[in-house]
């Protein structure tokens, strides 16, 4: 190949580096204010004791192939049948990850006839479904459920004779705040609508048992939710929870479930012992909800910030370069904290997000706080 091959490549990174764009990968180090291991399971012995039993009683580490194929293997069944009792859904179907479930879920279950009305802040994820799903979508502004209502009436209006998909978070990612989840539903029932409710920051970490913010709305037809099992849950994959229907279907056509190689089966069991732990060890969540509580009121009493409410914590700064400048003096002192820059927030939006879990206590999130005040004083533009 000549150079003409990579040049294109190695010219939108240096569009990216001069934007302040660039993504690059770092070690971990430092004290943890950036990880999504809410509970600090990830290394918990509990979990890692599980993984070995479950290598002592020979289940594999590979499946070998397909769900479909040889690679369905009676770990994965368990975790599903588990995970569908715990989390009050009819039926369980596990992925390798959220990202694929996502994308599994918009690619393959909206159809032509209907429309996908989704939360402009939605995961990358969803988009990758929805961009290659055969429904119309349509962004609606943040938490905005009037918005939503007018999007499906316009539509139908239009002539849509299908059902709408109404797509969000129950705890969005990069802004930490919770969506209206009674409202969307009563309006998904209203319009004979589905409501896809992805639970990747709630999962484990609030509800009943840790079953996210959805509880109480789980079991009716149409509602699906997405539970992802390396965050609070501290392992991989995703368990995407609906009606057997919707998962069968599932199984019979999505392509990212058919034709991919199933999840290890020993994943699989770390995440039912995973499950297992959120709900017969409730004072991690409690734990967290105190230090969750404290971040809030010491985020809006020292920087002036006012907290999200959940552990996610995001601290608006605006321009990309600044951020990447404050995130690594913050790095620089011990404090393992991240730039989130566009595209995976908005234009302008560029933050830092502080994830708050049970790996820090709160004097660190003291000392972390002030060193933070002291280094935005001395960044501010
Ligand atoms: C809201 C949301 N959904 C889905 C995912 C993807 O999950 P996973 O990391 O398991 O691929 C993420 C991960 O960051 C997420 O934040």
């Amino acid at each position: 190949m000549n150079g003409s091959g990579l040049d294109r490549y190695a010219r939108t990174l240096v569009g990216l580096e001069r934007k302040g764009r660039h993504r690059a990968l770092l070690p971990p180090g430092g004290i943890d204010f950036t990880s999504n291991d809410y509970l600090a399971l990830a290394g918990s012995p509990r979990l890692k004791a599980a993984i070995a039993a479950a290598i002592e009683r020979g289940v594999p580490v590979g499946a070998g192939g397909s769900r479909l194929l040889r690679g369905n293997h009676s770990e994965h069944e368990a975790l599903e049948a588990e995970a569908a009792a715990h989390f009050g859904m009819e039926r369980c179907l596990y992925f390798g990850s959220g990202y694929a479930a996502n994308a599994a879920l918009f690619a393959t279950l909206p159809q032509r006839d209907d429309l996908i009305v989704h939360d402009a802040l939605v995961h990358a994820s969803a988009h990758e479904g929805i961009s290659a799903s055969k429904a119309p979508a349509v962004s609606v502004p943040h938490n905005d459920v009037e918005g939503f209502a007018d999007a499906i009436r316009r539509w139908r209006l239009a002539g849509g004779t299908g059902h709408p998909w109404i797509a969000v978070e129950s705890l969005y990612s990069m802004d930490g705040d919770r969506a209206p989840l009674p409202e969307l539903a009563e309006l998904a029932d209203r319009h004979d609508g589905f409501l896809v409710i992805d639970e990747a920051h709630a999962t484990g970490v609030f509800g009943p048992h840790g079953r996210g913010l959805a509880h109480g709305l789980e079991n009716r037809e149409n509602i699906i939710v997405l539970h992802t099992c390396g965050k609070a849950l501290g392992v991989s994959g995703a368990l995407i929870g609906a009606s057997a229907v919707i998962c069968d279907y599932l199984v019979n056509r999505a392509g990212g479930f058919i034709y991919s190689t199933a999840p290890s089966p020993l994943i699989a069991a770390g995440v039912r012992e995973a499950l297992r732990i959120v709900a017969d060890e409730p004072e991690r969540r409690f734990a967290l909800d105190v230090l969750r509580t404290f971040a809030n009121t010491e985020l809006a009493a020292v920087l002036g910030v006012e907290g999200s409410g959940s552990q996610i914590l995001p601290v608006p700064i605006g321009d990309n370069a600044l951020c990447l400048r404050i995130a690594a003096r913050m790095r620089a002192e011990g404090f393992d904290i991240r730039a989130i820059r566009p595209p995976t927030v908005p234009e302008g939006t560029a933050r830092l997000r502080i994830a708050i879990t049970l790996n820090v206590d709160r004097p660190t999130i003291s000392r972390m706080l002030a060193r933070l005040a002291m280094i935005m004083a001395e960044e501010k533009p």
